[in-house]
């Protein structure tokens, strides 16, 4: 048995985790302590795993520190991830409840036990104080014994539902924020540590569909919690609990993100700030493209079309409810905060069967007006790649009529939960692109019944290219251009696909191609043209 298997004995649940923090607070210390009551709006600041993981010092001193100056601040933080995000602890839970499904499996110990280790090691190289550290310790013990049951119980019954792996995942946030909470602490910030895990009541959940109304409401919630805060600053686990449906299967990864946009909402906070390890949004990712450019405004339903195709720079889903509510959001850089980021930011101009906005709304009035004054240069926004893709053609047998051919092969799609991200028709004829890194199984079973509907072919390695940009709708020949460019580089193309939205052109290309398309594209098109 792991050792804190045995030391741990009495909390079981993670209330009691809050009970403790809050009966060992020593009433002289936190009054000396800094505290949240800046005259300021509220300022969320969200900060991913990596972010948590490799800066907690610099978030804690030269973000929140500086920021609670001018306002008043809650963090919401993801689950750290040391070096990568797919060796982050979300993704070790996840394994770990795998494994428990294996019948007679420890490995599943073994994970929680490296989960614990990892967390009071870092909390014993960055915390001085003796009394932050040894609660901090406890909290984290208390978090890992509740888990390591939870799998064992699991493990028992050889059930695990999707809304029990939330239940799973959620230990990530509860221990990265009980870490930065006592980060803070010790830093002489009066800091506190809020768990989500039950601001969504079961009823709720039983009767509700994942809908606005439900959003709205969970706003409201996450807002009251807060206030509940006083002048203590709220550190706010990104993951909120069990949700219609499930958190993993409804929302997905990246859940933290809306979380954040949420309770921007609920608080009506002046700006929403997602802090991540890149200046903000560029032109096309600076990993693979080296003259790519930060990008200082940008619109939500840009930066949606460029998370959907591959730069996942912000949860899609963030963007509706933080911009319905017309508060900005800026990407910022933990490792450079005083740069100015990008700002993701609604053009004053109706969308198509949308009213036009008679004024500007107030956060954005007080922001950025200089910046809507800017000219904005026909040229494409940014390009962008989506990895791991593959391409099934089916080709019709003709034994049915081409409604029911359609329909058919959506319903198989729909039984594999497979997600089309491209799709290219003809009566007879469909091409669909999708993605299928951690769909293999799937997409094998999905072909297989396909068959009965004519002959299907796979077509793998490949990526999706895509331009994106509102200025796009303006510019004649950008298709054009983007394709002889494509084919005077001697780039293949698959498949192509124009005009489901107006602010997107993409096409399929060989994966060996993607960054060689990018670059060139990065270079013939995003020059001005005034
Ligand atoms: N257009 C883009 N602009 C900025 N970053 C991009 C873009 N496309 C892809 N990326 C990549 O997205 C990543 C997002 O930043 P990071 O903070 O590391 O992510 P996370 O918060 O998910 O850990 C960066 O590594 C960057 O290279
Ligand atoms: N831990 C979750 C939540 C999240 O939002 O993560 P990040 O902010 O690091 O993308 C995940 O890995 O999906």
């Amino acid at each position: 048995m792991a050792p804190y298997l045995t030391r741990l004995h009495r909390a079981t649940s993670s209330d009691d985790v809050e009970d403790d923090c809050e009966a060992r607070e020593d009433p002289a210390q936190t009054n000396t302590m800094r505290k949240n009551d800046s005259r300021g709006g509220w300022v969320i600041q969200k900060f991913g795993g990596t972010s948590v993981g490799k800066f907690p010092k610099q978030i804690a001193e030269n973000i929140v520190g500086v920021h609670m100056q001018q306002h008043k601040i809650a963090i919401v933080c993801s689950a750290r991830s040391t070096d990568t995000k797919a060796e982050g602890t979300t993704n070790r839970l996840i394994k770990a409840a795998e494994e428990a499904l294996k019948p007679g499996s420890k490995l599943y110990v073994e994970i929680v036990d490296a989960i614990l280790q990892d967390h009071i090691k870092t909390a014993k190289e960055l915390i001085n104080d003796e009394t932050i550290l040894e609660e901090l310790g406890k909290g984290i013990e208390t978090e890992c014994a509740r888990l390591a049951s939870f799998l064992g119980a699991a493990q028992i019954i050889d059930e695990i539902s999707p809304k029990t792996k939330d239940v799973i995942i959620g230990t990530g946030e509860k221990l990265s924020c009980l870490f930065m909470t006592a980060l803070l602490k010790d830093g002489g910030i009066d800091a506190e540590y809020v768990n989500l895990e039950n601001i969504v009541s079961a009823a709720y959940t039983a009767k509700c569909t994942l809908n606005q109304e439900f959003y709205d409401a969970l706003a409201k919630n996450l807002a009251e919690r807060i206030e509940a805060c006083g002048d203590r600053l709220p550190v706010v686990t990104g993951y909120f609990g069990v949700v219609p449906g499930s958190l993993l299967t409804s929302i997905g990864r990246g859940y933290t993100d809306l979380c954040a946009a949420l309770l921007a909402v609920g608080l009506d906070s002046d700006e929403l700030q997602v802090w991540k390890e890149v200046d903000g949004i560029f032109t096309a990712d600076p990993r693979k493209v080296v003259t790519a450019r930060l990008i200082p405004v940008i619109t939500p339903e840009e930066a949606a079309e460029l998370t959907y195709y591959g730069s996942e720079v912000i949860h899609p889903f963030t963007m509706e409810q933080v911009i319905r509510a017309r508060i900005p959001i800026r990407i910022k850089n933990v490792e450079n905060p005083t740069g100015e980021g990008t700002m993701i930011f609604p053009d004053t101009v109706a969308r198509k069967g949308e009213e036009t906005p008679s004024e500007m709304p107030r956060h954005f009035r007080k922001h950025s007006v200089d910046m809507l004054l800017q000219p904005r240069h026909l040229r494409p926004t940014a390009v962008t790649t989506k990895n791991h893709i593959v391409v099934l053609n089916v080709h019709s047998n003709r034994k049915s009529l081409s409604h029911g051919f359609l329909a058919g092969i959506f319903s198989i799609l729909d039984k594999h939960q497979l997600c089309v991200d491209l799709i290219s028709t003809s009566e007879v004829h469909v091409s669909m692109a999708l993605q299928a890194e951690i769909r293999d199984d799937a997409v094998k079973s999905a072909v297989e019944e396909l068959k009965k509907y004519g002959s299907v072919d796979i077509i793998r390695d490949l990526v999706i290219l895509s331009l994106v940009g509102k200025q796009m709708k303006k510019m004649v020949g950008i298709a054009g251009r983007m394709f002889s460019t494509l084919a005077k580089a001697n780039v293949n193309i698959e498949m192509i696909s124009q005009g489901a939205s107006e602010i997107n052109i993409s096409c399929v290309i060989a994966e060996k191609d993607a960054i060689r398309a990018m670059n060139v594209l990065h270079t013939h098109l995003f020059t001005y043209q005034e």
